[in-house]
């Protein structure tokens, strides 16, 4: 049984139709990235698979029980949310940020135990943000901020990540040092669901790609095959070389960049270091 299925998922917004009959499933340990154009529905699709949102028409399911029916406490157990933008009114610490996640496991008034402060710790320690423990949240970067919410659902006990665009807003260091920790934490088991802008994030890191456009899924699969030139030009309407890269990867190259002079002057030449994939 697939861990999570979209089930014919129809939604919108006072009557604007924005998810249209959505359809997929995920596997346990998988990574999936859900690419698509500005307002195509990725955060909506989202918000509906964390049971925020009710579907017009179809269900989501959380290993077969519909995730609208469960307690919310109960999806918090299992499912944690790194939303897109994150600022806190308070000035909490960044270890009363990553405590919070151990609330749905607590009656309704409650002190964190010993044992919640070292769940916190551990996981900041994982992430290599322990020493940022008692730094007021709202004075880290943003980077940090982002490691802070992925220590918190971790600190949650949640198996599954669901993740709003993980790695807008951090320098390109940090981007990789993101993908590289879900990569990680997918190889133990997690199971990530993500939006991303970058089809390269989504070939570097996933297992699987799921391309929405206009509130319908129109490719899912396998992330080498279904993040193609031609896929890519039918989501973002402009022309995209998929290529290989040394070392395995592949890279996207926008062709209409392409042979534009290079700022040292040279020409960016086709072939300098990669070789068309197909
Ligand atoms: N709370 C809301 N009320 C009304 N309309 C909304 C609301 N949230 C989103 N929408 C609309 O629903 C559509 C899909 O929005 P959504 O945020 O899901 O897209 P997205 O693919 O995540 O976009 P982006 O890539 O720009 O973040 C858009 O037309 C948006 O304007």
């Amino acid at each position: 049984m697939s861990l999570m299925t979209v089930d014919h998922v129809s939604y919108g917004y006072s009557r604007k139709p924005v998810l249209r009959s959505v359809r997929f499933s995920v596997n346990r340990g998988e990574v999936v990235s859900l690419l698509g154009p500005n307002g195509s529905g990725k955060t909506t699709l989202l918000k509906v698979m964390l049971g925020l949102y009710r579907p017009e028409s179809g269900q989501v399911l959380l290993e077969g029980r519909p995730v609208c029916d469960m307690p919310p406490r109960e999806v918090a157990r299992r499912i944690a949310y790194v939303p897109q933008v994150h600022r806190l009114a308070f000035s909490y610490r960044v270890m009363d940020v990553v405590l919070m996640g151990r609330m749905p496991h607590k009656p309704f008034f409650f002190r964190y135990s010993g044992k919640d402060e070292e769940m916190a710790v551990r996981a900041m320690e994982r992430l290599s943000i322990a020493h940022l423990k008692d730094r007021p949240y709202t004075e880290v970067s943003g980077g940090e901020r982002q490691l802070a919410l992925i220590a918190r659902a971790l600190t949650q006990g949640a198996d599954i990540f669901i993740m709003d665009e993980p790695v807008n807003g951090l320098d390109y260091g940090n981007q990789i040092r993101l993908l590289k920790q879900i990569a990680d934490l997918a190889g133990n088991g997690y199971t990530f669901i993500k939006t991303t802008h970058f089809p390269e994030h989504a070939l570097w890191v996933s297992d699987r790609v799921v391309m929405l456009r206009d509130g319908q899924v129109i490719a899912d699969g396998d992330a080498g095959t279904v993040t193609s030139e031609q896929n890519l030009y039918r989501l973002y309407n402009t022309r995209v070389g998929v290529m290989d890269a040394a070392g395995g990867l592949r890279v996207c190259v926008p062709r209409a960049l392409q042979g534009r002079e290079a700022f040292s002057g040279e020409r960016i030449q086709d072939d300098y270091c990669y070789r068309a994939a197909s």
